[in-house]
Protein backbone atom coordinates (compact mmCIF):
# COMPACT_ATOMS: atom_id res chain seq x y z
CA UNK A 1 0.00 0.00 0.00
CA UNK A 2 3.20 2.37 0.49
CA UNK A 3 4.42 1.78 -2.58
CA UNK A 4 1.22 2.79 -4.30
CA UNK A 5 0.56 5.64 -2.64
CA UNK A 6 4.46 7.06 -3.22
CA UNK A 7 3.75 6.06 -6.44
CA UNK A 8 0.42 8.42 -5.88
CA UNK A 9 1.95 11.07 -4.33
CA UNK A 10 4.48 11.32 -7.37
CA UNK A 11 1.98 11.37 -10.02
CA UNK A 12 0.20 14.16 -7.87
CA UNK A 13 3.24 16.24 -7.51
CA UNK A 14 2.75 18.23 -10.74
CA UNK A 15 -1.19 18.59 -10.09
CA UNK A 16 -0.04 19.70 -6.20
CA UNK A 17 0.46 23.12 -7.57
CA UNK A 18 -2.72 23.48 -8.47
CA UNK A 19 -4.59 22.11 -6.03
CA UNK A 20 -2.04 24.14 -2.96
CA UNK A 21 -0.72 20.80 -1.67
CA UNK A 22 2.79 21.42 -0.79
CA UNK A 23 4.98 18.68 -1.73
CA UNK A 24 6.39 19.25 1.67
CA UNK A 25 2.96 17.84 2.71
CA UNK A 26 2.94 15.15 0.92
CA UNK A 27 6.17 13.94 1.52
CA UNK A 28 5.50 14.38 5.49
CA UNK A 29 2.30 12.03 4.61
CA UNK A 30 4.29 9.54 2.73
CA UNK A 31 7.33 9.12 5.54
CA UNK A 32 4.74 9.42 8.54
CA UNK A 33 2.49 6.67 7.03
CA UNK A 34 3.03 4.48 10.70
CA UNK A 35 1.26 7.03 12.17
CA UNK A 36 -2.61 6.70 12.67
CA UNK A 37 -2.91 10.13 11.71
CA UNK A 38 -0.56 10.04 9.07
CA UNK A 39 -2.45 6.84 7.54
CA UNK A 40 -5.72 8.90 7.67
CA UNK A 41 -3.96 11.84 5.66
CA UNK A 42 -3.07 8.90 3.44
CA UNK A 43 -6.78 7.11 2.56
CA UNK A 44 -7.73 10.53 1.27
CA UNK A 45 -4.94 9.96 -1.45
CA UNK A 46 -5.73 6.24 -2.06
CA UNK A 47 -8.49 5.96 -4.44
CA UNK A 48 -8.49 1.82 -3.97
CA UNK A 49 -8.84 2.59 0.00
CA UNK A 50 -12.21 3.43 -0.10
CA UNK A 51 -15.24 1.00 -0.02
CA UNK A 52 -17.13 -0.16 -3.35
CA UNK A 53 -18.75 2.14 -5.82
CA UNK A 54 -22.39 1.40 -5.77
CA UNK A 55 -23.17 2.26 -2.46
CA UNK A 56 -21.91 6.09 -3.65
CA UNK A 57 -24.36 5.20 -6.67
CA UNK A 58 -27.22 4.84 -4.54
CA UNK A 59 -27.48 7.67 -2.89
CA UNK A 60 -25.93 8.31 1.08
CA UNK A 61 -26.88 5.45 2.63
CA UNK A 62 -28.05 1.94 1.25
CA UNK A 63 -30.12 -0.22 3.38
CA UNK A 64 -28.41 -3.74 2.69
CA UNK A 65 -25.37 -2.77 3.87
CA UNK A 66 -26.37 -1.82 7.35
CA UNK A 67 -24.40 0.65 9.25
CA UNK A 68 -20.99 1.51 8.14
CA UNK A 69 -17.60 0.66 9.76
CA UNK A 70 -15.16 3.39 8.09
CA UNK A 71 -14.88 6.51 9.71
CA UNK A 72 -15.40 9.19 8.29
CA UNK A 73 -12.31 11.80 7.91
CA UNK A 74 -12.75 15.21 8.60
CA UNK A 75 -9.29 16.68 7.51
CA UNK A 76 -10.97 19.19 5.14
CA UNK A 77 -13.74 21.16 4.72
CA UNK A 78 -16.83 19.46 3.15
CA UNK A 79 -18.94 21.71 0.68
CA UNK A 80 -22.38 20.48 -1.68
CA UNK A 81 -22.51 21.72 -5.30
CA UNK A 82 -23.49 20.29 -8.05
CA UNK A 83 -23.77 20.52 -11.64
CA UNK A 84 -26.89 22.79 -13.48
CA UNK A 85 -27.71 23.68 -17.10
CA UNK A 86 -29.66 22.98 -20.03
CA UNK A 87 -30.44 19.79 -21.38
CA UNK A 88 -27.47 17.76 -23.15
CA UNK A 89 -24.77 20.37 -22.52
CA UNK A 90 -22.48 17.90 -20.85
CA UNK A 91 -23.87 17.89 -17.05
CA UNK A 92 -23.30 14.30 -16.33
CA UNK A 93 -19.77 13.75 -18.72
CA UNK A 94 -18.83 16.50 -17.00
CA UNK A 95 -19.17 15.04 -13.78
CA UNK A 96 -17.50 11.69 -14.94
CA UNK A 97 -14.55 13.88 -15.98
CA UNK A 98 -14.18 15.94 -12.70
CA UNK A 99 -14.01 12.12 -11.06
CA UNK A 100 -11.67 10.97 -13.54
CA UNK A 101 -9.35 13.88 -13.44
CA UNK A 102 -9.51 13.99 -9.29
CA UNK A 103 -9.24 10.03 -9.62
CA UNK A 104 -5.39 10.48 -11.00
CA UNK A 105 -4.56 12.50 -8.28
CA UNK A 106 -6.12 10.35 -5.86
CA UNK A 107 -8.59 12.71 -5.02
CA UNK A 108 -11.78 10.65 -6.31
CA UNK A 109 -12.78 7.37 -7.53
CA UNK A 110 -13.29 7.28 -11.14
CA UNK A 111 -16.92 7.48 -11.73
CA UNK A 112 -18.38 6.58 -15.53
CA UNK A 113 -20.70 8.13 -17.53
CA UNK A 114 -23.37 5.39 -17.05
CA UNK A 115 -22.64 4.94 -13.21
CA UNK A 116 -23.82 8.58 -12.74
CA UNK A 117 -26.63 8.94 -15.50
CA UNK A 118 -28.25 6.00 -13.98
CA UNK A 119 -28.92 7.08 -10.34
CA UNK A 120 -31.73 5.50 -8.41
CA UNK A 121 -35.58 6.71 -7.95
CA UNK A 122 -36.19 8.00 -4.92
CA UNK A 123 -39.98 8.30 -4.17
CA UNK A 124 -41.38 10.60 -2.10
CA UNK A 125 -45.14 11.10 -1.89
CA UNK A 126 -45.90 11.43 -5.57
CA UNK A 127 -42.48 13.14 -6.18
CA UNK A 128 -40.11 10.82 -8.12
CA UNK A 129 -36.26 12.21 -8.02
CA UNK A 130 -33.59 10.89 -9.54
CA UNK A 131 -30.44 11.71 -8.13
CA UNK A 132 -26.62 10.84 -8.51
CA UNK A 133 -24.35 11.78 -5.53
CA UNK A 134 -20.86 11.71 -6.25
CA UNK A 135 -17.81 12.05 -4.01
CA UNK A 136 -14.52 13.35 -4.49
CA UNK A 137 -11.80 16.14 -3.00
CA UNK A 138 -9.52 18.39 -4.20
CA UNK A 139 -6.29 19.49 -1.98
CA UNK A 140 -8.12 21.48 -0.25
CA UNK A 141 -11.66 20.85 0.35
CA UNK A 142 -14.07 17.32 -0.03
CA UNK A 143 -17.31 17.75 -2.04
CA UNK A 144 -20.30 16.01 -2.19
CA UNK A 145 -21.69 16.72 -5.99
CA UNK A 146 -25.06 16.37 -7.90
CA UNK A 147 -25.87 15.17 -10.85
CA UNK A 148 -29.48 14.60 -11.71
CA UNK A 149 -30.59 12.77 -15.49
CA UNK A 150 -33.28 15.30 -16.56
CA UNK A 151 -34.55 18.79 -16.71
CA UNK A 152 -37.49 17.88 -14.31
CA UNK A 153 -35.70 15.96 -11.59
CA UNK A 154 -33.74 18.76 -11.24
CA UNK A 155 -36.34 21.12 -10.82
CA UNK A 156 -37.57 18.98 -7.91
CA UNK A 157 -34.51 18.50 -6.62
CA UNK A 158 -33.62 22.64 -6.31
CA UNK A 159 -37.04 22.92 -4.63
CA UNK A 160 -37.54 20.34 -2.69
CA UNK A 161 -33.95 20.52 -1.29
CA UNK A 162 -32.98 17.01 -2.20
CA UNK A 163 -29.86 18.68 -3.78
CA UNK A 164 -29.51 21.80 -1.59
CA UNK A 165 -26.15 23.22 -3.02
CA UNK A 166 -23.59 25.65 -1.11
CA UNK A 167 -22.88 26.87 -4.99
CA UNK A 168 -23.14 25.23 -8.22
CA UNK A 169 -21.14 24.65 -11.48
CA UNK A 170 -23.38 26.18 -14.81
CA UNK A 171 -22.68 24.16 -17.89
CA UNK A 172 -23.30 25.48 -20.94
CA UNK A 173 -22.69 24.08 -24.39
CA UNK A 174 -20.01 26.33 -26.45
CA UNK A 175 -22.41 25.00 -29.66
CA UNK A 176 -25.65 26.07 -28.38
CA UNK A 177 -24.93 28.92 -26.04
CA UNK A 178 -27.59 29.58 -23.02
CA UNK A 179 -31.06 27.62 -23.50
CA UNK A 180 -34.23 27.79 -21.78
CA UNK A 181 -32.99 25.49 -18.75
CA UNK A 182 -29.97 27.65 -18.14
CA UNK A 183 -31.98 30.52 -17.60
CA UNK A 184 -34.71 28.45 -15.53
CA UNK A 185 -31.74 26.84 -13.40
CA UNK A 186 -30.24 30.37 -12.96
CA UNK A 187 -33.70 31.55 -11.46
CA UNK A 188 -33.90 28.29 -9.90
CA UNK A 189 -30.80 28.79 -7.84
CA UNK A 190 -31.30 32.08 -7.41
CA UNK A 191 -34.67 31.38 -5.49
CA UNK A 192 -33.18 28.77 -3.32
CA UNK A 193 -30.42 30.71 -2.32
CA UNK A 194 -27.49 29.01 -4.62
CA UNK A 195 -25.59 31.98 -4.35
CA UNK A 196 -22.14 30.98 -5.73
CA UNK A 197 -21.79 29.72 -9.33
CA UNK A 198 -18.48 28.87 -11.80
CA UNK A 199 -19.56 28.74 -15.40
CA UNK A 200 -17.96 25.95 -17.54
CA UNK A 201 -18.95 26.48 -20.93
CA UNK A 202 -18.46 22.83 -22.53
CA UNK A 203 -17.72 21.41 -25.80
CA UNK A 204 -14.93 23.60 -26.96
CA UNK A 205 -13.88 20.89 -29.40
CA UNK A 206 -16.85 21.52 -31.29
CA UNK A 207 -16.24 25.13 -32.03
CA UNK A 208 -13.05 26.99 -34.59
CA UNK A 209 -14.21 30.32 -34.05
CA UNK A 210 -13.17 31.87 -31.00
CA UNK A 211 -15.61 34.59 -31.64
CA UNK A 212 -17.95 32.34 -31.09
CA UNK A 213 -16.96 31.45 -27.38
CA UNK A 214 -16.28 35.44 -26.44
CA UNK A 215 -20.19 34.99 -27.56
CA UNK A 216 -20.94 32.80 -25.47
CA UNK A 217 -19.19 34.07 -22.64
CA UNK A 218 -20.11 38.01 -23.10
CA UNK A 219 -23.79 36.27 -23.18
CA UNK A 220 -23.71 34.01 -19.85
CA UNK A 221 -22.37 37.12 -17.79
CA UNK A 222 -24.71 39.33 -19.31
CA UNK A 223 -27.49 36.54 -17.98
CA UNK A 224 -25.58 35.81 -14.41
CA UNK A 225 -26.12 39.63 -13.67
CA UNK A 226 -29.55 40.02 -15.32
CA UNK A 227 -30.53 37.09 -12.75
CA UNK A 228 -28.52 38.94 -9.66
CA UNK A 229 -25.11 36.78 -9.59
CA UNK A 230 -21.96 38.73 -10.22
CA UNK A 231 -21.94 38.35 -13.92
CA UNK A 232 -18.14 40.46 -14.47
CA UNK A 233 -16.30 38.48 -11.57
CA UNK A 234 -17.75 34.93 -12.03
CA UNK A 235 -15.02 33.06 -13.39
CA UNK A 236 -15.62 31.24 -17.24
CA UNK A 237 -13.61 28.03 -18.01
CA UNK A 238 -13.65 26.73 -21.26
CA UNK A 239 -13.16 23.31 -22.19
CA UNK A 240 -14.68 19.94 -23.18
CA UNK A 241 -15.37 17.50 -20.71
CA UNK A 242 -15.33 14.55 -23.09
CA UNK A 243 -11.99 15.51 -24.22
CA UNK A 244 -11.06 15.14 -20.55
CA UNK A 245 -13.10 12.10 -19.97
CA UNK A 246 -11.69 10.56 -22.97
CA UNK A 247 -7.92 11.40 -21.87
CA UNK A 248 -7.14 13.32 -25.15
CA UNK A 249 -6.21 17.18 -26.05
CA UNK A 250 -5.55 17.20 -22.36
CA UNK A 251 -4.90 21.50 -23.40
CA UNK A 252 -9.12 21.71 -23.11
CA UNK A 253 -9.09 18.48 -21.53
CA UNK A 254 -7.78 17.87 -18.06
CA UNK A 255 -5.89 21.02 -17.91
CA UNK A 256 -9.42 22.41 -17.94
CA UNK A 257 -11.10 20.21 -15.52
CA UNK A 258 -7.94 21.18 -13.11
CA UNK A 259 -8.60 25.08 -13.84
CA UNK A 260 -12.37 24.41 -12.95
CA UNK A 261 -12.11 22.78 -9.62
CA UNK A 262 -9.26 25.73 -8.46
CA UNK A 263 -12.10 27.84 -9.73
CA UNK A 264 -14.79 26.04 -7.45
CA UNK A 265 -12.20 26.28 -4.78
CA UNK A 266 -11.29 29.72 -4.66
CA UNK A 267 -14.93 30.69 -5.70
CA UNK A 268 -17.45 29.04 -3.76
CA UNK A 269 -16.91 30.08 -0.68
CA UNK A 270 -16.34 27.15 2.26
CA UNK A 271 -20.55 27.76 3.83
CA UNK A 272 -20.28 29.13 7.23
CA UNK A 273 -21.97 27.04 9.18
CA UNK A 274 -24.33 27.35 12.20
CA UNK A 275 -22.67 25.45 14.29
CA UNK A 276 -23.96 26.67 17.67
CA UNK A 277 -27.79 26.86 16.45
CA UNK A 278 -30.20 24.19 18.09
CA UNK A 279 -29.33 20.74 15.96
CA UNK A 280 -31.71 20.83 13.06
CA UNK A 281 -32.37 18.28 10.20
CA UNK A 282 -34.86 18.44 7.59
CA UNK A 283 -35.92 14.54 6.77
CA UNK A 284 -35.27 13.90 2.94
CA UNK A 285 -35.90 10.32 2.78
CA UNK A 286 -36.62 7.11 5.44
CA UNK A 287 -35.16 3.71 5.06
CA UNK A 288 -36.00 0.69 7.51
CA UNK A 289 -32.88 -1.62 8.14
CA UNK A 290 -33.59 -5.09 9.46
CA UNK A 291 -32.65 -5.58 13.00
CA UNK A 292 -31.74 -1.97 13.51
CA UNK A 293 -34.34 0.34 12.70
CA UNK A 294 -35.27 3.03 11.03
CA UNK A 295 -32.66 5.71 9.06
CA UNK A 296 -33.65 9.59 8.29
CA UNK A 297 -31.30 11.15 6.15
CA UNK A 298 -31.00 14.72 5.48
CA UNK A 299 -28.79 17.48 5.29
CA UNK A 300 -28.12 19.43 8.60
CA UNK A 301 -29.48 22.72 8.15
CA UNK A 302 -27.96 23.86 11.55
CA UNK A 303 -26.03 23.19 15.42
CA UNK A 304 -24.50 19.31 16.02
CA UNK A 305 -26.15 16.20 16.49
CA UNK A 306 -24.12 13.86 18.45
CA UNK A 307 -24.40 10.00 18.82
CA UNK A 308 -26.56 9.04 21.79
CA UNK A 309 -28.48 12.60 22.30
CA UNK A 310 -32.08 12.79 22.48
CA UNK A 311 -34.02 14.19 19.24
CA UNK A 312 -37.33 15.43 18.75
CA UNK A 313 -39.45 14.76 15.34
CA UNK A 314 -41.68 17.70 14.19
CA UNK A 315 -44.17 17.97 11.45
CA UNK A 316 -46.92 16.28 10.09
CA UNK A 317 -48.85 16.57 13.55
CA UNK A 318 -45.51 14.67 15.51
CA UNK A 319 -43.91 15.52 18.18
CA UNK A 320 -42.15 12.55 19.07
CA UNK A 321 -39.16 12.42 21.00
CA UNK A 322 -36.31 9.80 20.61
CA UNK A 323 -32.64 8.53 20.97
CA UNK A 324 -30.42 8.96 18.07
CA UNK A 325 -28.41 5.85 17.94
CA UNK A 326 -26.39 6.05 15.33
CA UNK A 327 -25.01 8.63 12.12
CA UNK A 328 -23.21 8.27 8.77
CA UNK A 329 -22.11 10.02 5.91
CA UNK A 330 -20.89 8.61 2.60
CA UNK A 331 -21.25 5.16 4.38
CA UNK A 332 -18.87 6.01 7.05
CA UNK A 333 -19.79 6.05 10.31
CA UNK A 334 -19.61 9.51 12.74
CA UNK A 335 -19.51 10.45 16.43
CA UNK A 336 -21.83 13.89 15.36
CA UNK A 337 -23.00 15.06 12.40
CA UNK A 338 -22.60 19.13 11.60
CA UNK A 339 -24.41 21.80 9.61
CA UNK A 340 -23.99 21.30 6.08
CA UNK A 341 -23.16 17.44 6.58
CA UNK A 342 -25.44 14.96 4.53
CA UNK A 343 -26.33 12.51 7.05
CA UNK A 344 -28.32 9.01 8.08
CA UNK A 345 -29.73 9.56 11.36
CA UNK A 346 -30.17 6.16 12.96
CA UNK A 347 -33.62 6.55 15.27
CA UNK A 348 -34.22 4.20 18.32
CA UNK A 349 -37.68 2.65 19.06
CA UNK A 350 -39.32 4.81 15.71
CA UNK A 351 -41.48 2.68 13.08
CA UNK A 352 -40.98 4.08 9.62
CA UNK A 353 -44.50 4.56 9.41
CA UNK A 354 -44.00 7.68 12.11
CA UNK A 355 -41.30 9.54 10.12
CA UNK A 356 -43.00 11.97 6.88
CA UNK A 357 -40.50 13.60 4.16
CA UNK A 358 -40.57 17.42 5.25
CA UNK A 359 -40.55 16.58 9.34
CA UNK A 360 -37.52 17.90 10.98
CA UNK A 361 -35.02 15.98 14.01
CA UNK A 362 -34.30 18.31 16.26
CA UNK A 363 -32.78 19.73 19.39
CA UNK A 364 -35.83 19.01 21.45
CA UNK A 365 -38.03 22.14 22.34
CA UNK A 366 -36.20 24.43 19.53
CA UNK A 367 -38.71 24.18 16.73
CA UNK A 368 -42.69 24.74 16.94
CA UNK A 369 -44.96 23.99 13.97
CA UNK A 370 -47.77 25.79 12.14
CA UNK A 371 -50.28 26.27 9.82
CA UNK A 372 -50.94 29.39 8.98
CA UNK A 373 -48.16 32.43 8.37
CA UNK A 374 -47.98 35.75 6.47
CA UNK A 375 -46.03 35.79 3.61
CA UNK A 376 -44.41 37.86 1.12
CA UNK A 377 -44.81 36.52 -2.31
CA UNK A 378 -43.38 36.70 -6.05
CA UNK A 379 -45.39 35.76 -8.70
CA UNK A 380 -43.51 34.20 -11.14
CA UNK A 381 -43.94 35.81 -14.84
CA UNK A 382 -45.34 33.76 -17.83
CA UNK A 383 -41.65 34.28 -19.21
CA UNK A 384 -40.04 32.89 -16.11
CA UNK A 385 -42.17 29.93 -16.40
CA UNK A 386 -45.24 31.17 -14.29
CA UNK A 387 -49.02 30.89 -14.60
CA UNK A 388 -50.08 33.16 -17.64
CA UNK A 389 -53.21 33.63 -15.91
CA UNK A 390 -54.01 35.63 -12.62
CA UNK A 391 -55.55 33.81 -9.53
CA UNK A 392 -58.02 35.32 -6.90
CA UNK A 393 -58.41 34.55 -2.69
CA UNK A 394 -58.48 30.73 -1.93
CA UNK A 395 -56.35 29.65 -4.85
CA UNK A 396 -55.26 26.44 -3.65
CA UNK A 397 -51.33 25.09 -4.89
CA UNK A 398 -48.72 23.39 -3.54
CA UNK A 399 -45.95 24.80 -1.23
CA UNK A 400 -42.54 23.74 -0.78
CA UNK A 401 -40.73 24.30 2.13
CA UNK A 402 -37.64 22.93 3.12
CA UNK A 403 -38.06 19.03 1.99
CA UNK A 404 -41.96 19.48 2.53
CA UNK A 405 -44.36 19.69 -0.08
CA UNK A 406 -48.46 20.73 1.14
CA UNK A 407 -51.10 21.98 -0.18
CA UNK A 408 -51.45 25.59 0.88
CA UNK A 409 -54.78 28.09 0.62
CA UNK A 410 -53.82 31.91 -0.19
CA UNK A 411 -55.97 34.42 1.11
CA UNK A 412 -55.32 38.00 1.11
CA UNK A 413 -54.90 39.41 4.62
CA UNK A 414 -57.64 39.78 6.85
CA UNK A 415 -58.96 43.35 6.48
CA UNK A 416 -58.49 43.63 2.69
CA UNK A 417 -61.88 45.02 0.95
CA UNK A 418 -63.49 42.91 -1.33
CA UNK A 419 -60.67 40.52 -1.12
CA UNK A 420 -62.43 38.20 -3.83
CA UNK A 421 -62.57 40.60 -6.02
CA UNK A 422 -58.44 41.46 -5.97
CA UNK A 423 -56.92 39.48 -8.85
CA UNK A 424 -53.29 38.43 -8.24
CA UNK A 425 -51.14 38.83 -11.93
CA UNK A 426 -48.40 37.22 -12.66
CA UNK A 427 -45.15 39.52 -11.76
CA UNK A 428 -46.85 40.47 -8.71
CA UNK A 429 -44.93 41.21 -5.33
CA UNK A 430 -47.64 40.38 -2.83
CA UNK A 431 -48.42 39.91 1.19
CA UNK A 432 -50.88 36.96 1.64
CA UNK A 433 -51.95 35.08 4.36
CA UNK A 434 -51.35 31.11 4.14
CA UNK A 435 -52.77 27.96 5.68
CA UNK A 436 -51.48 25.25 5.15
CA UNK A 437 -53.13 21.72 4.83
CA UNK A 438 -50.90 20.10 7.71
CA UNK A 439 -48.55 21.49 10.18
CA UNK A 440 -44.85 22.06 9.44
CA UNK A 441 -41.89 23.29 11.34
CA UNK A 442 -42.08 27.10 10.50
CA UNK A 443 -39.70 29.75 11.07
CA UNK A 444 -40.11 33.77 10.24
CA UNK A 445 -37.79 34.25 7.48
CA UNK A 446 -37.92 30.82 5.29
CA UNK A 447 -37.80 30.47 2.23
CA UNK A 448 -40.56 28.35 0.05
CA UNK A 449 -41.60 27.98 -3.54
CA UNK A 450 -45.29 27.30 -4.99
CA UNK A 451 -46.24 24.92 -7.50
CA UNK A 452 -49.17 24.06 -9.75
CA UNK A 453 -49.59 21.35 -12.36
CA UNK A 454 -45.80 20.77 -12.94
CA UNK A 455 -44.31 24.22 -12.47
CA UNK A 456 -43.32 27.03 -10.38
CA UNK A 457 -45.62 29.86 -10.36
CA UNK A 458 -44.43 31.83 -7.14
CA UNK A 459 -41.48 31.89 -4.58
CA UNK A 460 -41.85 33.92 -1.22
CA UNK A 461 -40.81 34.05 2.45
CA UNK A 462 -42.37 33.94 5.67
CA UNK A 463 -42.92 37.49 7.33
CA UNK A 464 -45.12 36.44 10.14
CA UNK A 465 -46.17 33.20 12.12
CA UNK A 466 -49.84 33.09 12.84
CA UNK A 467 -51.30 29.83 13.82
N1 LIG B 1 -18.18 17.26 -28.67
C1 LIG B 1 -18.43 17.16 -27.38
N2 LIG B 1 -19.52 16.52 -26.94
C2 LIG B 1 -19.75 16.46 -25.62
C3 LIG B 1 -18.88 17.07 -24.68
N3 LIG B 1 -19.37 16.85 -23.44
C4 LIG B 1 -20.50 16.12 -23.61
N4 LIG B 1 -20.72 15.86 -24.91
C5 LIG B 1 -21.82 15.08 -25.48
O1 LIG B 1 -23.04 15.73 -25.29
C6 LIG B 1 -24.08 14.78 -25.06
C7 LIG B 1 -24.81 15.12 -23.78
O2 LIG B 1 -23.95 14.96 -22.69
P1 LIG B 1 -24.50 14.68 -21.21
O3 LIG B 1 -23.33 14.72 -20.31
O4 LIG B 1 -25.36 13.48 -21.19
O5 LIG B 1 -25.39 15.96 -20.99
P2 LIG B 1 -26.31 16.31 -19.74
O6 LIG B 1 -26.24 17.78 -19.58
O7 LIG B 1 -25.94 15.47 -18.58
O8 LIG B 1 -27.73 15.91 -20.30
P3 LIG B 1 -29.10 15.69 -19.43
O9 LIG B 1 -28.71 14.98 -18.18
O10 LIG B 1 -29.93 14.86 -20.33
O11 LIG B 1 -29.67 17.04 -19.19
C8 LIG B 1 -23.42 13.43 -25.04
O12 LIG B 1 -23.58 12.83 -26.30
C9 LIG B 1 -21.97 13.75 -24.78
O13 LIG B 1 -21.09 12.79 -25.31
C10 LIG B 1 -17.74 17.75 -25.18
O14 LIG B 1 -16.92 18.32 -24.44
N5 LIG B 1 -17.58 17.78 -26.52
MG1 LIG C 1 -27.11 14.20 -17.45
Amino acid sequence: MLLRTVQNCSALSSRARLFNVSRSALRSATTLSKTGAALRTLHTFQPRAVTSIVPRVQGLYTPSRGLATDVFSRDKPHVNIGTIGHVDHGKTTLTAAITKVLSGAGGAEFRDYSSIDKAPEERARGITISTAHVEYETGTRHYGHVDCPGHADYIKNMITGAATMDGAIIVVSATDGQMPQTREHLLLARQVGVEHLVVFVNKVDAIDDPEMLELVEMEMRELLSEYGFDGENIPVIMGSALCALEGRNPEIGETKILELMKAVDENIPTPKRDLDKPFLMPIEDIFSIAGRGTVATGRVERGVATKGQEVEIVGYGSNLKTTLTGIEMFHKSLDRGEAGDNMGALLRGVKREQLHRGQVLCAPGSVKSHKKFMSQLYILTKEEGGRHTPFVDNYRPQLFLRTSDVTVTLRHPAGTENPDEKMIMPGDNVTLECELYTDIPLEKGLRFTIREGGRTVGTGVISELLD
